[in-house]
């Protein structure tokens, strides 16, 4: 048996938690049934960190991330932590990890599985088959620029203060990320910004075409502001292969991209580095969901999100593709067999608990393993 494989687990708040204690099975499962053990380590992020160190991450588990092959998060997050000051809400505690881990890719890809489509809120026709990849900037922009704050202005007026800053070896990396992948793919990438009243927009723009036109031209490349993306996407989803986008579009294009596919419990992503000399590159996994107060201490999650980042996991930190497809089919069976959870739930369908899909999706690894 090997035991090389190193994981971080942050389960954070809310639903991260209850989600997270499913993956625990399916890594345990793993270990038993495919010969692999995980060097597993977990620690506290966002208000869980907060209500036992006050900060919402501390540099120790900070250096933990910087040294396992891959770490997975559950969510941070919650009207607990809302009022706290902003340098130690629970989201600052996710963000210096995307900071320091440099994880500047974040791909969410948004895939419509076939037993799913009746659960969009889109027209069958619209979803089925859907298969897109969004590639967010994840360590700049708006969230990361400076000046940011609120200030006093006096006589009762304040100015709240974010700076959308990108410089070109940002754009470049990210979009080489893009075009690689969309040569593994459909082979068409369409870049998303608003040059028409940014200049941060037409600086992404002016730079996405320069990398097409000198390192990939074979790649066919458009461009979409990004108001339009968000309407083209539920217009005509399919008509996306790749979409590169900043910080911010990104992630609200990507929350516009879980309703295609049923539901927001379903959108797993990948938070990549660069490669190092070792050839490893830093690597964060986790749903784009958040910690879903509203549901979170109910055993109602939608697990699967998690589930699937996990999966990710296996294929880009571990080179396990096998058994990423394990995951993926047995996520893939439960769901044709009518198994829900309440967020996809439909009429003749059963309703499951966030443990009972946890169940399930175990069930059908052990059926598959024993084929
Ligand atoms: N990566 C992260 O850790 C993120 C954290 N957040 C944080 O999470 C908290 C709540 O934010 P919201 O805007 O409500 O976004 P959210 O993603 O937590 O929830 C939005 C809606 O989707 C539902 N939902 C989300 N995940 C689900 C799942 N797995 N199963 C079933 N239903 C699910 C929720 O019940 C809610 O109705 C905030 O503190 C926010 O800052 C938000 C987004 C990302
Ligand atoms: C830091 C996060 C709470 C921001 C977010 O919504 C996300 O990254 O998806
Ligand atoms: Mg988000």
């Amino acid at each position: 048996m090997t035991s090389n494989k190193s994981l971080l687990i942050l389960p954070g708040d809310g639903i991260g938690p209850e989600a997270m204690a499913e993956v625990r099975r399916i890594v345990g499962w793993m270990e038993e049934n495919r010969a692999v053990a995980f060097d597993v380590d977990e620690d506290l992020v966002g208000g869980a960190s907060i209500d036992e160190h006050g900060i919402p991450i501390t540099d120790a588990v900070v250096e933990k991330a910087q040294n396992v092959d891959a770490v997975l998060l559950g969510a941070v997050g919650g009207p607990k932590w809302d009022d706290l000051d902003f340098s130690i809400k629970p989201e600052r505690g996710l963000l210096r990890l995307r900071k320091d881990l440099q994880l500047f890719a974040n791909l969410r890809p948004a895939v419509c599985f076939d037993a799913l489509v009746d659960a969009s809120s889109l027209k069958p026709e619209l979803v089925s088959g859907l298969d897109i990849m969004i590639v967010r900037e994840l360590t700049g922009g708006v969230y990361f620029g400076e000046p940011r704050g609120i200030e006093d202005l006096g006589n009762g007026v304040r100015r709240g203060i974010n700076t959308q800053v990108y410089t070109t070896p940002e754009i470049h990396r990210v979009a080489r990320v893009a075009f690689e992948l969309a040569k593994k793919r459909g082979n068409r990438v369409c870049s998303s910004e608003k040059a028409n009243v940014m200049e941060s927009g037409v600086l992404w723009r002016e730079e996405v075409t320069h990398i097409q036109q000198t390192e990939f031209p074979d790649v066919e490349l458009s461009h979409m502001y990004a108001d339009n993306a968000a309407m083209q996407l539920v217009r005509a989803p399919k008509q996306f292969d790749v979409i590169v986008t900043d910080n911010l579009f990104g992630d609200i294009l990507s929350d516009c991209a879980a309703m295609l596919t049923g539901s927001l419990g379903m959108l797993p992503s990948a938070s990549l580095g660069d490669v190092d000399e070792t050839g490893r590159r830093k690597a964060l996994y986790e749903p784009v969901h958040g910690s879903a107060p509203d549901i979170s201490g109910q055993n109602l999650a939608n697990p699967i999100a998690t589930i699937l980042s996990y999966a990710m996991a296996l294929r880009y930190s571990f080179d396990m593709g096998d058994e990423a497809d394990l995951v993926e089919g047995a996520v893939e069976k439960v769901l044709a067999s009518g198994v829900r959870t309440g967020d996809i739930m439909a009429t003749g369908m059963t309703q499951v608990s966030t443990t009972e899909m946890g169940d399930a999706i175990l069930k059908e690894l052990n059926k598959a393993n024993a084929q």
